[in-house]
């Protein structure tokens, strides 16, 4: 296709009554880019995740997936999508696989194409041999894992985690890490919505989300300069949550 970006934010403000929570925020990231969404609590980020998926909608600003407008061709621009929420969502009674095949429907897709899809998107997070376990049987790793798969089904273009690790223990995290990022080098564009610098490699895009502003987009590598990212992190947004602001 073209060399538009895989997801577009222009502008985009909301507010919960006159809690301004996002004022003005623009991105874009090209295809296949691993991007870090930092902030500390409170930055804005489920909100704009929210956005993203419209769970909420706003009439400031314009969001566009792949070239299309999301308020204007929502099943255009939300078939590009695969989403992973902070709270999971999966139903731990069924197996691996009847959670796929559930979610694969929801998008249309039955028979031997949710079949292909399916196998495809396990064996891209090497879950395929647990298809047939329960979920409730995974450890929190493997559930995350199953998650993302489940998001991939549909083959989008764009791949949003919020907080994905949160829970996690340091090898699960650091595995799901690592997963996501050999997606966002197979050509899937991700968003990584998280408060944790460890999380981000040096060539990852990171845009510094604060009190609902952006404050720079620039590889972290850029953001760190001479320093780490963590300080750079630190110096930019004064370490405060903006809970506890
Ligand atoms: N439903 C709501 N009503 C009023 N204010 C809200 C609501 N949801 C969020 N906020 C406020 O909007 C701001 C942004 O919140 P948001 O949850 O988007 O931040 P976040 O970066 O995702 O934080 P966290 O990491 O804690 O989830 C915060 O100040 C929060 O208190």
């Amino acid at each position: 296709m073209t060399d538009q970006p895989a997801l577009c934010v222009s502008h985009v403000s909301l507010s919960y009554g006159p809690k301004k929570a996002l004022d003005d925020v623009s991105f874009a990231l090209p295809r296949g880019r691993f991007c870090a969404l930092l902030g500390p609590n409170g930055a804005g980020k489920s909100t704009l995740f929210s956005l993203l998926t419209r769970l909420l909608v706003t009439r400031e600003g314009t969001i566009r997936v792949a070239g299309h407008d999301l308020a204007k061709n929502p099943r255009a621009a939300l078939a590009r999508i695969g989403v992973v929420f902070q709270q999971p969502t999966l139903d731990l009674d069924m197996t691996v696989m009847r959670n796929m095949r559930y979610f694969a429907a929801l998008h249309g897709l039955s028979g031997r194409a949710a079949a292909t899809r399916i196998d495809a998107s396990l064996d891209r997070l090497n879950m395929r041999e647990r298809a047939g376990e329960k979920v409730r049987a995974l450890n929190g790793g493997h559930r995350r894992r199953m998650e993302i798969a489940r998001a991939l089904v549909h083959s989008p273009e764009v791949l949003l985690l919020d907080e994905p690790t949160v829970g996690l223990d340091t090898a699960a995290r650091r595995s799901i890490t690592a997963h996501v990022h050999q997606l966002a080098g197979e050509g899937l564009t991700v968003l990584w919505a998280t408060h944790l610098v460890d999380e981000i490699d040096p060539a990852d895009e990171v845009v510094v989300l604060h009190r609902g502003h952006v404050l720079k987009q620039a590889t972290a590598a850029e953001i760190a300069g001479n320093g780490t990212l963590i300080d750079a992190f630190i110096a930019m947004t004064g370490g405060k949550d903006e809970a506890a602001a």
